[in-house]
């Protein structure tokens, strides 16, 4: 999947701005708070409708107006296909082929974007919350049932969490309405488990591929899904969804007592080996930094074994933080196959040589201008 063209007004520190863009390697370079991450981050929201450096949408307006647009126009295997996103501070309306979507989860999956980022380096000694969050977006971006299912599970997350509270202070003495509640969370909760499960199995068929010609053959790469229930192969919604009832139910007290939602999806980690040794434990510093690497190209293959396309890669500044290895098996990996969008603020540090026929666009207060070669 290619974006052609991305049209913004109103977006962060862009006025207007009408942009074609290659099919390759795109290199934006500019000083300090130019407007790279902005342009990468509008390619970003035209995807997810959301941005990943901010919640709050307000912020993605231009500080002088009161709306911003962004219009691109994507090519796909089954044609051209132009989207478009609104931001007002009533909230965002979405478009695909001018049509309005009643549902942001109907429009996301249009157009599929991976972002590495230098944070993205630690997805294996960070937080728990990183690597759900990774889970997410992903499989959000692959599965529109996975979207809309936990999307439906935060929010009945958030009223039981507000309820097992009200329980707690006395302001509510209805236990059956708690378990309304349990029994529709565990539904979402067991949903979201399988297709975590299944994702993860497929991602790390291709993060071992990945990882064996980046460790030259001497290391196997496995994932470990950390869930609080019994998770056999195959296991069905069905059993996942009587397991987690029965959790609620042996744990009711406690969870009230705790005043929030103890089991369920939003526990859930992810572990990766190294030889069967865990890398957020025994990993060495570059080891991590391989296997972060090897999960992101994972991704890519991934994506388009779901999807039947490539999806567009974007790199916020991250080249200079990977070592000559690994920046050449990131850009072999990518070459020829996917349109990939890459911020800088200067050249050197980079392995160009590796790079075919980079289109250059320097940025400059908001404005673009592309570089002849
Ligand atoms: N809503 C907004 N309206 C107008 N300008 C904004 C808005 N949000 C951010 N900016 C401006 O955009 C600029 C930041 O741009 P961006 O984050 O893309 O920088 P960058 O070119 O990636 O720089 P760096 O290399 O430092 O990361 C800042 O000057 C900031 O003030």
């Amino acid at each position: 999947m290619i974006l052609k063209e991305l049209q913004l007004h109103n977006f962060r520190n862009y006025d207007d701005l009408s942009v074609k863009f290659a099919s390759g390697v795109n290199i934006l370079i500019g000083e300090n708070a130019q407007g790279k991450t902005n342009l990468l981050e509008a390619v970003y929201v035209l995807a997810l409708t959301r941005s990943h450096r901010t919640a709050n949408d307000r912020e993605l307006i231009n500080w002088q107006s009161h709306e911003a647009r962004l219009s691109g126009r994507i090519e796909k295997q089954g044609g051209t296909v132009p989207l478009e996103l609104t931001f007002t501070a009533k909230g965002k309306k979405a478009k695909v082929n001018h049509l309005e979507q009643a549902r942001l989860s109907q429009y996301v999956g249009q157009l599929n974007v991976i972002l590495f980022a230098p944070e993205d380096l630690s997805i294996v000694k960070g937080a728990p919350a990183m690597r759900r969050h990774f889970m997410d977006l992903e499989f959000g971006q692959m599965s529109n049932k996975y979207l809309y299912d936990s999307g439906q599970y935060r929010s009945i997350l958030k009223q039981r969490n507000q309820y097992l509270k009200q329980l707690q202070t006395r302001q509510q003495h209805d236990r059956v309405f708690l378990q309304v509640l349990s029994d529709q969370l565990a539904a979402y909760g067991a949903e979201i488990i399988v297709a975590r499960a299944t994702f993860l199995k497929k991602l790390e068929k291709w993060a071992q591929v990945v990882h064996d010609t980046v460790s030259q053959h001497k290391e196997k790469l496995t994932f470990r899904y950390v869930t609080q229930v019994q998770l056999e192969d195959n296991a069905s919604v069905d059993d996942i969804y009587h397991q987690l009832l029965e959790l609620y139910a042996t744990n009711e007290t406690k969870e009230i007592e705790q005043g929030s939602t103890q089991y369920g999806p939003q526990r859930d980690d992810l572990r990766f080996l190294i030889n069967e040794k865990n890398v957020q434990t025994y990993g060495s510093q570059g080891q991590q930094r391989t296997t972060a690497l090897s999960v992101k190209l994972a991704e890519i293959d991934l994506m388009k074994e779901q999807t039947g396309e490539y999806p567009i890669l974007l790199l916020d500044d991250v080249l200079s933080e990977l070592d000559d290895e690994r920046q050449t098996h990131l850009l072999t990996a990518i070459q020829d196959k996917v349109q990939t969008f890459l911020t800088t603020t200067s050249l050197s540090g980079i392995a160009q040589q590796l790079i075919h026929a980079p289109t250059i666009f320097n940025i400059d207060h908001g404005t673009l201008s592309k570089e002849e070669p």
